[in-house]
């Protein structure tokens, strides 16, 4: 059986673990991590069937096959190395860190030389799949808008940088609009379905963002159109936020759970 270790155990890594948990997904939750204990006591409380054991990172790639990092694009440093290195396979969530081309380079060498795979789901956007299709031939344009309430986007460090006052903001405001490269550093913890679609299709100086503050929503929507060589297609998400962290929304713990499971399963669907 898979062994899996979890690192972060916020909105998205409880939820993973509650997914192995209950055996929605066939494999061992062997380790978790987070640096605050609070977090790790209320997976551990979540827990029925596993005891997984608090491990740091350089100990959990030594026991497990699959790492799942859900902290934070800082933390990708720290664990997509180790478990390359360590020739475990590794999950990130956090993609805004693979803006970094030496990380993304280096990560890529390190994988093809230790035959391992680094696995980056969709999170929180749909049409991944048909960007991926529609790569294989030439792509003109990608571009995503995403638009979230003030909790989706309060704390960022483009709002913070531009003293921007969210809870004054009354109308539909766009707060950015540029590069997914300038997208990702800005608003690290709200697009990093932005670096997701990057790496998907055309890179991140050619991906375009708006992000604009509305507060007259209660869902997070990511709305992207690709116009390629095949055609052009718009998708639309309007998401549920988490209970326990308004900026993530619930399709990205989903799309997780959905990935680990093709991970175990012989028959899979979709590109
Ligand atoms: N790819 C996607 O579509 C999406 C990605 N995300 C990203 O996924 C990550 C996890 O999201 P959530 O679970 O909602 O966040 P969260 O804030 O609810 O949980 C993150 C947990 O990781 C821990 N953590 C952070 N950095 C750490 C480090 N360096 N070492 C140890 N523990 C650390 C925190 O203590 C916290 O418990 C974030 O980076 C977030 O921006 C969120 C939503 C969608
Ligand atoms: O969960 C979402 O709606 C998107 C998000 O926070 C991210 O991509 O970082």
């Amino acid at each position: 059986m898979l062994k899996i270790g979890v690192f972060g155990c916020g909105a998205i890594g409880g939820e993973i673990c509650k997914a192995i948990d209950n055996g929605q997904i066939e494999a061992e939750l062997y380790a978790i991590y987070d640096r605050h204990n609070e977090s790790l006591d209320r997976v551990k409380s979540s827990l029925e069937n596993f005891d997984p054991q608090i491990m740091e990172i350089v100990d959990m790639v030594r026991e497990v096959d699959l790492v799942v990092e859900c902290a934070s694009q800082q933390a990708v440093y720290e664990v997509v190395p180790a478990a390359l290195h360590a020739k475990c396979d590794v999950m990130v969530v956090s993609v805004g860190a693979f803006v970094d081309t030496q990380l993304l380079g280096m990560a890529e060498n390190i994988a093809r030389e230790k035959n391992c795979r680094i696995y980056v789901p969709s999170g929180a956007i749909c049409g991944i799949d048909g960007l991926i299709s529609a790569s294989a031939a030439a792509l003109h344009s990608v571009t995503l808008t995403t638009e979230k309430p003030p909790g989706g986007l309060r704390g960022a460090p483009y709002v913070l940088e531009n003293n921007i006052d969210i809870d004054s903001i009354t109308g539909r405001t766009v707060l950015f609009e540029g590069s997914a490269t300038e997208a990702v550093q800005s608003f690290p913890a709200n697009v990093n379905v932005a670096a997701t679609l990057s790496l998907a299709g055309i890179g991140f100086d050619n991906t375009r963002v708006r992000i604009v503050l509305n507060p007259a929503l209660t869902r997070n929507v990511h709305e992207i159109t690709v116009e390629g060589e095949f055609g052009r297609f718009t998708s639309r998400v309007e998401n549920v936020p988490s209970p326990t962290n308004p900026k993530t929304s619930y399709l990205a713990p989903l799309s997780v759970i959905s990935t680990l499971k093709k991970l175990t399963q012989s028959f899979n669907v979709g590109t």
